[in-house]
């Protein structure tokens, strides 16, 4: 196993290209629960490769859509709040994007901002998700996260603790990028009207009249 886990994994982008190949990336900051999310999703099979590159795993994954079978580059990274960036490479050829921010976390939901801006430097059009993790041990409500509605992205709240969404979030994420690379907009336009009348399942329901406020961010209590 250990040699496994050793090998270098081949960088061949041309394999992108083939068939029914996506590649899924994750963003957000450190310690957001990236690696929690993919490792909950992928348990039941996952390999995870090291590459030679530090600090980026490679979740190779075999999915259904359709009837046909996909198969699914997950990338992960880890540290980017070191560098604020990503290199271009990891954009390279994505097929759809996962970003995450830590509910408990204020800072992570900010910076989401950098991290979009990042991705559609590189990838303008592809699909992305907005996911807010760790609702497991918080009460929330769509409407503190406004960032997801300004950019009209789909926004899906997880935990990788308990698993809520989260086999829903990858699932949905995998039609979204074989929907891209097939260069069809309809599973985006359904995801996101599906969301709009997403309801936190057994979550706090605010009182209807707040919801006009939308945003959350107020200055921080003296
Ligand atoms: N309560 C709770 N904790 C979580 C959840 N997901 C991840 N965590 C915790 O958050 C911490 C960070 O999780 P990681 O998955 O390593 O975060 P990451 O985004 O991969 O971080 P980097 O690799 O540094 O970029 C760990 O201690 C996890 O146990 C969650 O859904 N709920
Ligand atoms: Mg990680």
């Amino acid at each position: 196993m250990a040699e496994d886990r050793a090998k270098p994994c081949e960088l061949d982008q041309e394999k992108y290209d083939a068939g029914d190949n996506v590649k899924i990336i994750c963003l957000g900051d450190s310690a957001v629960g990236k690696s929690k999310l993919m490792e909950r999703f992928l348990m039941d099979g996952f390999q995870p490769q090291q590459l030679s590159t530090y600090a980026l795993t490679l979740y190779k994954h075999t999915a259904t859509v359709d009837g046909k079978t996909v198969l699914v580059d997950f990338w992960d990274t880890a540290g980017q709040e070191r560098f604020q960036s990503m290199h271009a490479s990891y954009y390279h050829k994505a097929h759809a994007c996962i970003m995450v921010f830590d509910v408990q976390r204020k800072v992570t939901y900010k910076n989401l901002h950098t991290w979009y801006t990042e991705l559609r430097e590189f990838r303008p059009e592809i699909p992305c998700i907005v996911v807010a993790n760790k609702i497991d041990d918080i009460k929330v409500t769509q409407k503190s996260f406004n960032f997801a509605r300004k950019f009209s992205l789909p926004l899906y709240f997880v935990s990788a603790a308990d698993g809520t969404n989260v086999v829903k979030l990858f699932n949905d994420a995998i039609r979204l990028a074989v929907s891209y690379k097939q260069n069809s907009q309809d599973f985006m336009d359904e995801v996101l009207q599906e969301l709009e009348n997403f309801d936190l399942e057994q979550k706090v329901e605010d009182e209807p009249d707040q919801e006009q406020h939308g945003a959350v961010e107020g200055p921080a209590p003296s």
